[in-house]
């Protein structure tokens, strides 16, 4: 049968969830994908990136406790990080998954999936076997994104890159900063974002001697300012050698096996082993038949708050995760997924949308006004909604009100001599939280509950009656009411 309701083009975390959302809508599915069904999410992103996070974060904390501390003062094994990062992706096998997908009754096809016109779908397998599908109701695509590389001398695919790294230096993308079996001695990391900081304190940890070359003034610079203050010390604490305002000019490696040399702006020379760009991502979209539909391949997709992309006769194409450019996370692009598939659900069956309600099931608004993010460094940031900088910029009228993370019972157990720091942002003429940013160790778990009282948009009066229990880290939240009642 190559008729289906639903046709969903890429099976990361978001097109698995919209493929299983239409399902559970009684919509037929057939899902496609030319890798691994999971994405980049479950290979070479969040699963392993955390797994080689998890083992430096757990040694640390025991470390911060003293009566522990004496017991845990061996080195990390990296071979048994390795180990368990490798068990944590499946080594690298799709089957569990694709026997998930199999389960929700959606038909799984392995291929490259291209748009063919309105509503078709051509699916090339790696023999080049064609199949021509078609979709009575919508095509969803979400095809994700790849590591974008700068424009080099030295890097052959300059301005784009990803899976087929240039041959001369073989930069690291996430894709080895990931997988790498390795640990290499010297290791440079370029960008001040999430991956450069992650993957910076990771191989650091395992035992690379990292440099990380900052083309900005800090790291992690949409979260509040003293969120890179903070990650900035933790990285040299645990010695990265951080380098803020520098930028890379030109790489190479002149033999096969020889280091990388990488000649700074500022006329310095670094000798490394492997160098990782961590410099953004490109959406997966230059060959997936956009110009088929008068769209430009290459481009994100942009997309109204159901998910549908603007701009297409009939309004049969979706766009939804990272390919949307909304919000680079898998949580929020599961999100995403689950207002998509009920917005396609409803529309199929002729039901009104309920466009009108900003928090009802077929719009996306939390992509707007409460996302949260954790960058799993040590110690660890999580944010939710605004920096005080960004709603000031949106025109509220916000306080913001900041709170030492180590003045908290709960935190100064968790760790001796805990550093951290917590700000909430209130929106002053509606009384609601419109941003909250923790920062140290452990504060991960911290951040539900801030993202429920953004999304909710609890009152500051009614949030004064959600008492933290005593004494956890949660306190916090109470020093931070109490500062801003005064
Ligand atoms: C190192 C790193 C760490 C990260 N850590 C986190 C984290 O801790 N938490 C978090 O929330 N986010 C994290 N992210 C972001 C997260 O990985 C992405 O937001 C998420 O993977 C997006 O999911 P997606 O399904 O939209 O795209 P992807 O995961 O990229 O999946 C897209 C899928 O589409 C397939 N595809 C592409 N083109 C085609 C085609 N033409 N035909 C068929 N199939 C196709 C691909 O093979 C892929 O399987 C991290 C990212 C990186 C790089
Ligand atoms: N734990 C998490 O939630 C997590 C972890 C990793 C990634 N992610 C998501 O994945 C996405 C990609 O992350 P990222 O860190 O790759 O991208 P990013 O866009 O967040 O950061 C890119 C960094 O590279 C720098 N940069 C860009 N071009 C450069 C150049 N030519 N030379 C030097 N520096 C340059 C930028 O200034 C920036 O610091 C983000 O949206 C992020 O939120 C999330």
């Amino acid at each position: 049968m190559d008729d289906f309701d639903v046709i969903v083009v890429g099976a990361g975390p978001v097109g698995e969830n919209v493929a299983d959302r239409a399902r559970a809508a009684g919509l037929s599915v057939a899902l496609v994908e030319n890798e691994r069904a999971g994405g980049e999410c479950s290979y070479w992103a969040c699963m392993p990136s955390k797994a080689l996070l998890r083992p430096p974060a757990a040694l640390a904390e025991a470390r911060a406790v003293a009566g522990a501390r004496e017991a845990a003062g061996g080195r990390l094994d990296a071979g048994a990080v390795l180990a368990r990062r490798d068990s944590f992706v499946a080594h690298w096998d799709d089957a569990g998954q694709v026997r998930w997908v199999e389960s929700t009754g959606a038909e799984f096809l392995r291929g490259h999936g291209r748009i063919d016109g309105p509503r078709r779908v051509t699916v090339e397998d790696a023999r080049g076997g064609r199949r021509t599908l078609t979709a009575r109701h919508a095509v969803a695509v979400c095809t994700g994104t790849r590591a974008k590389l700068p424009g080099l001398p030295g890097l052959a695919r300059a301005g784009s890159g990803g899976e087929s790294p240039d041959a001369g230096v073989r930069p690291w993308t996430n894709r080895e900063g990931t997988s790498a079996s390795r640990v290499p001695d010297a290791l440079a990391v370029v960008g001040g974002g999430p991956v450069a900081v992650e993957l910076a304190s990771a191989w650091q940890a395992l035992g690379s001697s990292v440099t990380l070359l900052v083309r900005g003034t800090g790291v992690l610079d949409r979260m509040e300012p003293f969120v890179g203050e903070y990650v900035t010390e933790g990285l040299r604490g645990a010695g990265v050698d951080v380098r803020l305002g520098t930028e890379a000019a030109e790489v190479a490696r002149t033999a096969p096996d020889g280091p990388v040399s990488v000649r700074l702006r500022d006329g310095g020379e670094l000798r490394v082993d492997e160098i990782l760009f961590a410099t953004g991502r490109e959406p997966r979209t230059d060959d997936i038949g956009l110009d088929t539909v008068g769209l430009r391949p290459g481009d994100w997709l942009e997309v109204d708050d159901s998910c549908r992309v603007g701009g297409v006769r009939g309004g049969w194409l979706y766009g939804v995760g990272d390919v949307n450019h909304r919000a680079l996370l898998t949580h929020q692009g599961k999100y995403q997924a689950r207002i998509a598939g009920a917005a396609i659900a409803a529309r199929a069956a002729g039901v009104p949308l309920l466009e009108s309600d900003r928090w009802g099931a077929h719009a996306a608004t939390a992509d707007h006004d409460a996302v949260p993010q954790v960058v799993f460094c040590h110690p660890e940031a999580a944010s939710v909604g605004r920096t005080a900088a960004q709603a000031e910029a949106a025109g509220l009228r916000v306080r913001a009100v900041d709170q030492d993370l180590g003045a908290v019972a709960g935190a100064s157990l968790f760790g001796d001599d805990y550093r951290g720091r917590a700000r909430m942002v209130v929106d002053e003429d509606r009384q609601v939280l419109v941003g909250v940013t923790f920062v140290g160790p452990g504060v991960s778990e911290l951040l539900h509950a801030a993202t429920v009282a953004v999304a909710a948009e609890v009152p500051v009066e009614r949030l004064w009656h959600a008492v933290p229990a005593f004494p956890t880290m949660s306190e916090v939240w109470l020093k931070l009411l109490e500062g801003y009642r005064g």
